[in-house]
């Protein structure tokens, strides 16, 4: 069996369920799995020891929502936001016109480039949609490519109605022979269901579809302005609905309800749909940031998440997210990461394997090169990841 010792841990922020964080911590891993925590001096002894230095620990991140599956960058239309222009869906058809020209291994070499830069700066489990393809053969190619350069896969074909097309049509071909192709690869069907996007009725289709196929729904919602896009996801029982800058009344109210059958101590219960928060989108794109506190304060489970792609949200660094929620959005340190780690695993249905540094789940282990946790927010912007263990695995940050 293999056995590793994690010991002279500063702080352990566990994010279990009571919040527990630990001084003088040790974490014991079999296996690639959490076997023990708890204070060093009561630690097991074990053959392979690394001491941490009096370093914070805390869990890998889990980024519940990213589109690395991009060739080119945008970066002349985002000069032009930042002259004043406003973000507009339509230019997704810039990434999908320069995606198509890259070759399968170009392709492939950019989104394990990407995806390896995630985990180096912590992310220990990522989620990246489809969506850069809006044709059948180039959605296929990307449900194929990216299929094993993450750990959850979710097909937006459903992102933007290709030029060209008739939008009943090009619905009907997502909702039919693109999600046919496609079903066996991924893990969730997810509709951008916005102004200059999918219209409600749009939108309910391709979640009707996913049904009928039996995979769990995301949606993008309410991000450019008030939408359906929140109590649609309610509706089907979405896993999560993503941006949520706009909201009324009614939507907190629908996504509060969603967790009432939610037992938060003993975390049990069935989940409702996590509203995920995307401040680096929203500084991006000069959107509100999303009421972060405000949906914690109403008994709604939030998420954080990088949302990575070329347009609106060119970075995956988690401990900027983190940092910019407890500084700009009013959350606690604890807050926000909980919603960067348990919550992204919440809205990915992987918590009972990831999230947490608790006996039996994956070990995956962020080491900050700081004494507290609190440094990722105290000292924003400093590259603090010491080190990063994914299945009791040190990364190699360099390959
Ligand atoms: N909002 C929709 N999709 C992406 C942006 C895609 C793009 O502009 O390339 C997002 O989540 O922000
Ligand atoms: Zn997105």
């Amino acid at each position: 069996m293999a056995t590793l010792l994690l010991t002279n841990i500063g702080q352990l922020t566990t994010v279990d369920a009571k919040g527990s964080v630990l001084e003088d911590a040790a974490v014991l891993i079999e296996d690639g799995l959490v076997a023990w925590v708890g204070h060093m001096a009561q630690a097991p002894a074990t053959a392979h020891e690394i001491d941490l230095g009096g370093r914070a620990v805390l869990p890998g991140w889990v980024d519940s929502h990213s589109h690395l599956i991009f060739g080119g960058d945008r970066a002349e239309e985002f000069v032009a936001r930042m002259a004043g222009q406003s973000y507009a869906a339509g230019g997704i058809a810039v990434t999908t016109s320069a995606t198509g020209q890259l070759s399968d291994k170009e392709l492939s070499g950019v989104v394990a480039e990407r995806r390896h830069e995630a985990l180096a700066m912590g992310t220990t489990w990522m989620e990246t949609k489809t969506g850069y393809g809006l044709a059948l053969e180039e959605e296929i190619r990307h449900s194929i490519l990216g299929k094993p350069l993450v750990d959850s896969l979710t097909f937006l074909g459903a992102h933007l109605v290709p030029a060209g097309w008739d939008a009943e049509a090009y619905t009907d071909l997502v909702t039919g022979p693109m999600l046919d192709a496609v079903a066996g690869n991924v893990d969730f069907v997810d509709v951008f269901c916005e102004r200059g996007a999918f219209t409600e009725e749009q939108s309910r289709r391709v979640l009707e579809a996913a049904h009928r196929k039996g995979l769990a729904t995301k949606v993008h919602g309410n991000q450019l302005g008030p939408g359906p896009g929140v109590k649609l996801a309610v509706e089907f029982g979405s896993r999560s609905v993503d941006h949520v800058n706009y909201l009324d009344e009614e939507d907190f109210k629908a996504l509060a309800d969603s967790w009432a059958g939610w037992d938060a101590s003993a975390r049990s219960g069935k989940p409702g749909t996590v509203a995920t928060c995307l401040p680096a989108c929203d500084l991006s794109t000069r959107q509100p940031l999303a009421p972060g506190r405000e949906l914690l304060d109403a008994g709604v489970r939030i998420a954080l998440a990088s949302n990575c792609n070329p347009g609106t949200s060119y970075t995956s660094n988690m401990n900027f997210c983190v940092a910019t929620a407890v500084l700009q959005m009013n959350l606690s340190l604890a807050e926000a990461i909980e919603a960067a780690t348990y919550g992204g695993a919440l809205a990915l249905g992987v918590a009972d394997q990831v999230g947490s540094v608790e006996i039996g789940k994956r070990a995956d282990l962020h080491v900050l090169d700081a004494p507290v946790a609190a440094h990722l927010a105290y000292r924003p912007g400093m590259n603090l990841t010491h080190s990063v263990y994914r299945a009791g695995e040190l990364v190699d940050r360099l390959t």
